[in-house]
């Protein structure tokens, strides 16, 4: 496994080592004790998985009171995942870091709690399966807009996106 900082140094791009031959391919997508000693002590607890046509864009979301570490996989497809930094005292406050994810690439993110997460479909479908470090707490969701100009993420986008009815409403950036 290679472990790669990004433009945020807390935001960590994982390549795994996969191993191929005449079937196809196996990788150890998660591994507690190696995770802890390349990456941070991280205990999961929720795995979630969504499936999303081409063009969707989940995101930017968070939990307030109840703050995940996130550990994003791609199953199925290709994504453009991002973070962003929404630590009040952080000296990277408001910046974000994208990259491609994909089926195909094997590559994770993992991003640590005190990021929004969000990401965009560029593939016909993409199932992404995610580990979380805490449990759904729906009360203390939080979201902040796709395409809010504070932050210009620079999306790979061909037109505009498909957005929840709770994302089409979210809120925009809080800047320092
Ligand atoms: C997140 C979540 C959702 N749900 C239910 C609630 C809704 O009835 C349904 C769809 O939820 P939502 O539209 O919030 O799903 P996403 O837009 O993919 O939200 C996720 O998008 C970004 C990319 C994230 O990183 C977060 O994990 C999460 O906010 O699943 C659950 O039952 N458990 C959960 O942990």
């Amino acid at each position: 496994m290679q472990v790669l900082t990004t433009a945020i140094n807390e935001v960590k791009l994982i390549i795994p080592r996969v191993y191929e031959d005449e079937r196809g391919y196996f990788f150890e997508s998660w591994q507690q004790q190696r995770f802890a000693d390349m990456i941070a002590p991280v205990t999961f607890v929720q795995d979630n998985q969504s499936l999303s046509k081409k063009g969707t864009l989940r995101g930017l979301h968070w939990q307030e009171e109840h703050p995940q570490d996130k550990l994003i996989s791609v199953l199925s497809g290709a994504i453009f995942d991002v973070a962003v930094d929404i630590r009040p005292e952080s000296p990277t406050y408001g910046k974000w870091v994208g990259e491609t994810l994909s089926a195909e690439n094997h590559r994770q993110l993992f991003i640590p709690k005190g990021f929004a997460h969000g990401f965009y479909v560029l593939s016909e479908t993409a199932i992404v399966s995610y580990k979380c470090s805490d449990f759904y707490h729906p009360e203390s969701e939080r979201s902040i807009r796709w395409d809010d100009p504070n932050l210009a993420i620079e999306w790979p986008i061909k037109g505009p996106p498909l957005l929840s009815a709770k994302d089409a409403l979210a809120a925009p950036f809080k800047v320092r």
